[in-house]
This record gives structure tokens, sequence and C-alpha cells, in this order.
């Protein structure tokens, strides 16, 4: 029960602290300040991790992903106004991803606010979150705080998972309550992401669907990733041996080098499938909201997804399987006995026969090998490294960074690959890569672009006052896509047009002690990123890379909008 009062009285944020304790929370990432720096101390009195960031937008992109790893929502914690607002962006991609997480900002007098007569960091958090936040809540009285928790945790949970903002004021925070009393409002959350099984009908149709497929396709999303459900997966399709795409946080949930996987074979089987099944993947941009030239005009579509309205979102679905993906798994592999596959097998070999092409024409651009090293002959080398390490979480940004490595480097287990996923947000690298170094004590490698990983650069600084395993590769091409604005045209940019004009974010890294490489050959960067993983301490490699090197915006430049009639 609640400690350290001097009388039978505590406080608002010795119960906050206790109702975290109670629902199993060990870790709280943030940027303290008034009034959230006590919060703090308490939580780490009573043994919660806390991880101190430079900036709130990278503990919450570290809370993010410990949601989306664990399926128990991250606890990020800020000041009020400028702290809040800096988080905001990172609770806004959680929710855009369907990662769970929790924002627990400070916030000013309610009485000065709502009269706007200008608090300290004064502003109206709760009622800003709602836009970006799957939910937003205030708490004014301690007696609430146990039900408070508890709504933020189911909110974040249940269903579609996503960002959720918990507004303390100060006053709560402050306030005094007898403890038998608060005791008595505490309590832990009971089961919050309830199973959602699916119609029987719902399943039935869909395997008719299937069944009757001359050319079906699986559609791996990162729902089904973080719905842990690859062992049904993997089941589902090598007994009905359909083939599948993976999109890209959901690498992994079947291994890149299994026999279905049709990635190498994207543009043929988006083409020609004739029936498409959806595993917590939404038909959003990613995928040209099924329509148009990428599409088979006529394919129809089975979507696995626990959001109801998720459903003919962007396309009609002919079989809407409504549910979490681990019981709808379940539903189907009970269900296939009686709807035998009549898929032909010269898909299979079609497929096979294109994945070879794409595989020696990647191999070709893997070997060329030119000098100064490009992004493909920097990959071959860190492909060559991370076969050897296939347990790493590997974290990936940029434009071409994040589209080549995408390609080049297979993933083996689920979980491992996080990236700038739906939105495709720069900045979310190095708290990605706290978040999972701190939640899974594994090593982690993360591969960048120049410019994304000056987004959230200076959390060098945090990976090494905890000495986390991180190594960082930064592809450094010596600018946004390609360094040299020559290139995009620019005449006076003063982007470098030669290595040695280039950044060296190496050596930011000596200034906390981390170990830092620069690579200009693949031997130099396999050595040095070798190094790095079996040292398990902060290391930053900066890798050369031709400033000619890349495109715009990397493999969507086509999404820039497009000049008519000019
Ligand atoms: C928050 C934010 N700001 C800006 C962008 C625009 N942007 C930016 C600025 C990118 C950086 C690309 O440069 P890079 O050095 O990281 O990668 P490459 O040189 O390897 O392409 S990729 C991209 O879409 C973004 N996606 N997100
Ligand atoms: N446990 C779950 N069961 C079923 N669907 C889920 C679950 N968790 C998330 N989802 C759904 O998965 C989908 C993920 O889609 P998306 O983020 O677009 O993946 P990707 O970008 O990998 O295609 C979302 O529509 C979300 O509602
Ligand atoms: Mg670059």
């Amino acid at each position: 029960d609640i400690q350290n009062q001097p009388s039978n009285l505590t406080d608002g944020m010795h119960v906050v602290v206790e109702a975290l304790l109670r629902n199993g929370f060990d870790t709280i990432y943030g940027v303290v300040g008034i009034p959230v720096t006590d919060l703090a101390r308490h939580a780490q009195e009573r043994g919660i991790r806390y991880i101190g960031f430079r900036h709130e937008q990278s503990a919450g992109n570290a809370a993010a992903i410990t949601g989306f790893l664990t399926g128990k929502p991250g606890i990020c914690l800020t000041v009020s106004a400028p702290g809040f607002l800096n988080g905001l962006t990172a609770l806004a991609t959680a929710t855009v991803n369907g990662f769970p997480m929790i924002q627990i900002s400070g916030s000013s007098d309610r009485a000065i606010i709502d009269l706007q007569q200008g608090d300290y960091e004064g502003l109206d958090q709760m009622n800003v979150a709602k836009t970006f936040a799957k939910a937003s809540y205030r708490i004014n009285r301690p007696e609430d705080i146990g039900i408070g928790l508890a709504r933020a945790i189911r909110a974040a949970v249940s269903g579609r998972p996503g960002g959720v903002y918990l507004d303390l004021t100060t006053a709560l925070l402050g306030s005094v309550i007898d403890q038998a009393e608060v005791e008595k409002t505490l309590f832990t959350v009971l089961d919050p992401a309830p199973k959602m099984i699916p119609d029987r009908q719902a399943v039935d149709r869909a395997l008719d669907l299937l069944s009757k497929a001359r050319k079906p396709l699986v559609i791996i999303g990162k729902g089904a990733a973080y719905a842990q459900a690859e062992k049904s997966i993997r089941e589902f399709l090598e007994q009905t041996g359909i083939p599948f795409l993976p999109m890209s946080m959901a690498k992994g949930v079947m291994p890149d080098d299994h026999p279905l996987s049709a990635a190498a074979a994207r543009g043929l089987v988006l083409k020609n499938a004739d029936v498409v099944m959806l595993l917590g993947a939404r038909l959003n941009w990613l995928l040209a909201h099924g329509k148009g030239q990428k599409w088979n005009p006529d394919a129809r579509f089975i979507q696995l997804d626990i959001e109801p309205e998720e459903i003919d979102s962007n396309h009609p679905i002919a079989a809407p399987v409504v549910g979490d993906i681990a019981s709808s798994m379940e539903a189907l592999l009970a269900g296939l006995t009686a709807y035998p596959m009549t898929q032909q097998n010269d898909w299979l070999e079609e497929i096979d026969r294109v994945k070879q092409v794409n595989a020696a024409k990647m191999e070709a651009k893997l070997n060329a090998n030119p000098s100064p090293m490009d992004f493909f002959s920097a990959l071959k080398a860190i492909r060559t490294v991370l076969e050897k390490h296939r347990e790493v979480y590997l974290v990936n940004e940029g434009a071409n960074t994040l589209d080549d490595t995408r390609n080049v480097i297979n993933m083996y287990s689920p979980r491992k690959r996080l990236d700038c996923g739906t939105w495709g947000v720069m900045g979310v690298g190095m708290g990605y890569a706290i978040g999972a170094a701190v939640t899974s004590g594994q090593q982690v490698v993360c591969i960048e672009g120049d410019s994304a990983f000056g987004f959230s650069g200076m959390e060098i600084e945090t990976i090494c006052r905890y000495q986390l395993p991180v190594t960082i590769v930064i592809l450094n091409n010596g600018g946004i896509y390609n360094g040299s604005h020559a290139n995009l045209g620019g005449g006076t940019d003063p982007s470098p047009t030669t290595l040695d004009a280039q950044a060296r974010y190496d050596r930011l890294i000596t200034a906390f002690g981390g170990t830092p490489y620069y690579a200009t050959t693949p031997e130099e960067l396999e050595k040095a990123l070798e190094a790095g993983i079996a040292s398990k301490k902060p290391t930053l490699i900066d890798c050369a890379i031709d400033p000619k090197a890349g495109l715009e915006s990397g493999h969507i430049g086509n999404l820039n909008p497009k000049v008519v009639g000019k």
C-alpha cells in the first residue's frame, strides 16, 4: 500500500504511482519539470524505471514502440504546454500506427486556464489532445485516479490500439487524501483487450471465397504483427500454400526467405491476384487504396480487422471478418478442412519465376560496388552482418535508406523491424531504439538516413547515459534524399558534392563516451558493424555514401504534386 506518509494522509502524486504499480507498469519515458518532477521521483522510489530524454517526442516514440512490442501501453511523462505539445507528434503517430501508449502530462490551474488568465505554461491540453489521440481524459480528484488510469489503459489497448492522453492537473497532483479512503479506489484493470471472436458465418464466407480463388494472396500487416498471431498465420499459409506479402513492419511474421513469400514479386501478385486476404493491413496509400493500375480490377477482398469501420474504407470487401487476428486465424484454421483450396500450382510457379528475375536484378545492384559507396554496396555489407545476427531489433528511417533497407535486409522473426510506419514519419529512430532496448534488453541496430537521424540525434546522449546496446549506422549521402542539390537542379545550395565535405556524425557520439566509426568502404562498414554489435555498447558508424546517390523521396517521389497543363 501507499508508503512514506507522515500520517494517514497521502497525495495525488503517490496515488498515481500506486495506480501504475497496480497495473504492472515498470517503466516511464519522459522529460520532467514543473509539475511532474516529484511524480517521477516517487515512481523511481517505488521501483519504476524512469528514462529521462532530451525531447518529449522521442520519449513518446519510446512509449509507442513499447506498446507495439508488448501489447501493454508505454507511458510517456511530460510537463505542461510545450512539453505536452512536443509529445503530441508521437501520440498522434502512435494513434495512426495503432500502437498503444499513454501520454501523461501535468497541466495548469483549470480556473486560470478556463478564464484564459495566463497561467505558467497554460494550455487546455485535454481538448487540444482530442484531435490527435484515440482518447483524452483529465483527472480532477484524487479518488478518481484509479478509474482514470483504467479508462486510459482500456482506451489504449482495446479494439484498434492507439495513443491516449491523460491530463493530471497540478491541483490534483498536490491534493491530499486519506490513505485508507483512496486505497478503496485503486484496482487492477481486468482483461483490457478482450478477445473479439468473429462471427461463424463471416469465417465461412471468407473460407468459401478463398477456396475458390485461382490466384489468392495474403497481405500481412502490422496489425497481425502486433496481435502476436504468427504461429497460426504460419500454420494457415503452409496448410493452404497461399503466397503472402508482408507490409514493412509485418516483415518477420513469416520469415522473409520463406518459399511462400511473394515480396520479390510484389508487382506481379498485386496485378494478378483474384482474391486478396488482408490480415491486419489497411488498404490505404501504402497499397494504393486497392485501386488503379497496380491492382487486378476484378480482385475481391477478404479483410480480417478488429476495427469494424475499417471494412469498405477504400474498396468494397467481399468477406469481412471482424475480430482480433488471433481469434480470427484460429477460426479460419478450424474451418479449413471444409473448404479445400483450388489454387493452381502455376500461380506459385509464376511467382517463383518473377522472384528469381527480380532477385538477380537486386544482386546485380548489390554487387556493383561503386566508389564512393552507394546505398546498395553499403546494404550488402550490412546484410552480411545482420544475416549472422538475426535476433537484433532493426530500426530504419530515411527515404532511400528506408526503401532500400526494407528491400535488402530480410527479417526472420516478428516485431523486430521498427520503422516510419503508416505516416512515414522521420524522427522515430532514436526513440524507437531506446524503447526497444529498454523493453527487451536486446541489441538494436539502427539504419538511418543522415537527414532522418538529425530529427532525434540528440538522444544519442540518452543512449550513452543509459549505456544501451544500440549501434547506429548512418548512410550519409550528405543530405535529404541525395546530398548534392546539384542533382536537384538547385544552383547555390551548399550541399556537399564530395565525401570530405560531408558532415561527420561519428564524431558526435565521442562527446558522450560512445564509440565512433567512419566507414568509406563496405569492408570497413562490415567490420565496424560487427564490432558495434559485439560491444553491446552505444556505437555510431558514419557510412560515407556518394552524395549523388539516391532519388528524391526514395520510391515515393510519385506522391509529389503533379503540375498539370504547364
Ligand atoms: C517529420 C518529417 N519531416 C519531414 C519529412 C519529409 N522527409 C524527409 C525530410 C526525409 C529525409 C530523407 O533524407 P535522408 O537523408 O534521411 O534519407 P536518404 O538520403 O537516404 O534518402 S524522408 C521524408 O519523407 C518527413 N517524412 N517527416
Ligand atoms: N489485434 C488485432 N486484431 C485485428 N486487427 C488489428 C489488431 N490490432 C490492430 N489491428 C488492425 O490492423 C490494421 C493495421 O493496419 P496498418 O497499420 O495499415 O498495417 P500496415 O501498415 O502494416 O498495412 C488496423 O486497421 C488495425 O485496426
Ligand atoms: Mg540522406
